[in-house]
């Protein structure tokens, strides 16, 4: 992997979107209604994964979803889904670092699920006036991950030397993409994935070190795609019905953590402390000379983390993915508070969650000079991106977390849905009455 040099990163941005677009329980109630292919047995697995899926009700969906358009979205719904990302967030992080859009040397753009010619890159560079020389990328179809494969391309740019400014754009386009059958591993990114971006500015100018708010210490990928399960879990393919949707399977989870694993053990030399780093070397030869039958890597899993860093902002793929990810490191519930707190603010937000992540430990103040942070990031493929980096000063921004960081941890984060739907649970075939139930739940509203 390639040694990072001098990269900051300036500011980031994440992006609210307006509050009529907020999933309230009276719109996840209407959309589940609205999808006539539903029967019992579907009803019963959104109502127990929707309830369990540590969101709450202030989520955000993209405009044709929430006009009840999802079935038949136009190129147009496309695009005004991003432009209300770019338009908000660009605009807003040039405002804030006082850059302006001709200084950017290079643009990288990671967006999966939206790749019209010209690029979302191009339609950057002409909304924004930016210069003839600058360098564009357009990544798609890289998943939850992404953002770290941007970082990575800048970085590498930056290695070259010459004084740069990078413009990093990451969100995902929902629009086109809702899923409208009945494949329960196929209706699960309808419920966990929502509207969101970031936006970062990054330089490799030691002049900018001072004003940036953290310097990028290593990043290191890990694709395992190699591994049949691991290409498999996560894939858009047609349904037994021919409609097309992102599958995401059991065994994604699993795939987490194996490309987790692959990661860390690259991940770990260049993270931890000499006095950790001697233990782990000499207790992965001890495991070699003794190798206990059936224990996995056991010198990863006794590797106190927390001694090389101090903040962990990962991805919220699901409360299966970041509870997988707290065990495997042994995190505490404060350390994986920030995932979860995101996860139930703002869904799964694809590549830009990590951002949210961390926009919620600057909103609580919990990020000091000196301080290191993770990212983990998971995405198709199957990749496990991370990256550390080090806080250059005290940083208190409440970004996109302004207006509710004071409510959050929540007292409870139980989701109104099992008091809505609870009776689902009782039904059986012979008593369920779609139509009747429907229109109990009309006149509830
Ligand atoms: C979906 C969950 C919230 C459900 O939580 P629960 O506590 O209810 O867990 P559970 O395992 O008992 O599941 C409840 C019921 O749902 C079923 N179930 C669970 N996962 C399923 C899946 N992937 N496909 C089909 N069914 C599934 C179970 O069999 C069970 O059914 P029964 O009751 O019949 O036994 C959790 O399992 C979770 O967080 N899963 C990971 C989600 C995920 O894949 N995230 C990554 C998104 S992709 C991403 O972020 C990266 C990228 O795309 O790039």
């Amino acid at each position: 992997q390639q040694s990072t040099k001098n990269c900051y990163l300036i500011d980031y941005v994440c992006f609210k979107a307006p509050c009529d677009q907020q999933v309230t329980r009276k719109i996840a109630g209407e959309i589940i209604e609205r999808n006539r292919l539903l029967g019992l047995s579907e009803y019963k697995f959104l109502l127990k994964v929707i309830i369990n899926s540590g969101m709450g009700v202030e989520t955000y969906a993209p405009k044709n979803i929430i006009e009840a358009r999802e079935t038949s979205p136009t190129v147009n719904d496309a695009f005004q889904e991003m432009d209300e990302v770019i338009d908000t967030s660009v605009n807003d992080l040039f405002r804030k670092t006082n850059i302006s859009p001709r200084d950017v040397d290079l643009l990288v753009i990671n967006i999966s699920g939206f790749s019209p010619a010209p690029s979302l890159a191009s339609r950057v560079v002409r909304r924004y006036k930016m210069r003839e020389d600058v360098k564009t990328y357009n990544l798609s179809g890289m998943g939850c991950s992404a953002s770290l494969v941007s970082l990575d391309l800048v970085r590498n740019t930056f290695n070259s030397g010459k004084k740069t400014i990078a413009l990093v754009l990451s969100t995902e386009s929902l629009s086109p993409n809702w899923y409208p059958g009945k494949d329960k591993s196929m209706m699960l990114s309808n419920i966990l994935f929502r509207t969101g971006g970031s936006v970062m500015l990054l330089t490799n100018d030691p002049a900018m070190r001072a004003r940036a708010k953290m310097s990028l210490k290593c990043l290191i990928r890990a694709h395992t795609g190699a591994n049949d399960n691991a290409y498999n879990c996560a894939m858009q393919k047609e349904d037994d019905e021919g409609i097309v949707g992102m599958h995401l399977g059991k065994s994604l989870p699993k795939a987490a953590v194996h490309a987790f694993s692959e990661n860390f053990q690259r991940l770990v030399p260049k993270i931890l402390p000499y006095r950790e780093l001697a233990l782990y070397v000499y207790r992965t030869i001890k495991q070699k000379v003794v190798k206990p039958a059936g224990k996995g890597n056991l010198a990863m899993t006794q590797i106190d983390y927390k001694t090389g860093i101090d903040h962990f902002c990962l991805h919220t793929g699901g409360p299966a993915v970041i509870e997988a990810v707290g065990r495997a490191l042994r995190l505490s519930k404060y350390d994986t508070e920030p995932a979860s707190m995101t996860l139930h603010r703002w869904g799964n937000t694809s590549s830009s969650s990590v951002w949210y992540v961390l926009g919620y430990m600057e909103a609580k103040k919990r990020l000091k000079k000196g301080d290191r942070l993770l990212m983990i990031t998971f995405g198709t493929g199957f990749k496990c991106n991370s990256c550390m980096w080090e806080v250059n000063r005290d940083l208190a921004d409440g970004g996109a977390w302004e207006d509710d960081i004071k409510n959050y941890p929540p007292q409870t984060l139980v989701n109104p849905y099992m008091e809505m739907y609870g009776w689902v649970a009782d039904e059986t075939d012979e008593t369920f009455n779609r139509e009747e139930r429907a229109e109990e739940f009309r006149r509830s509203q």
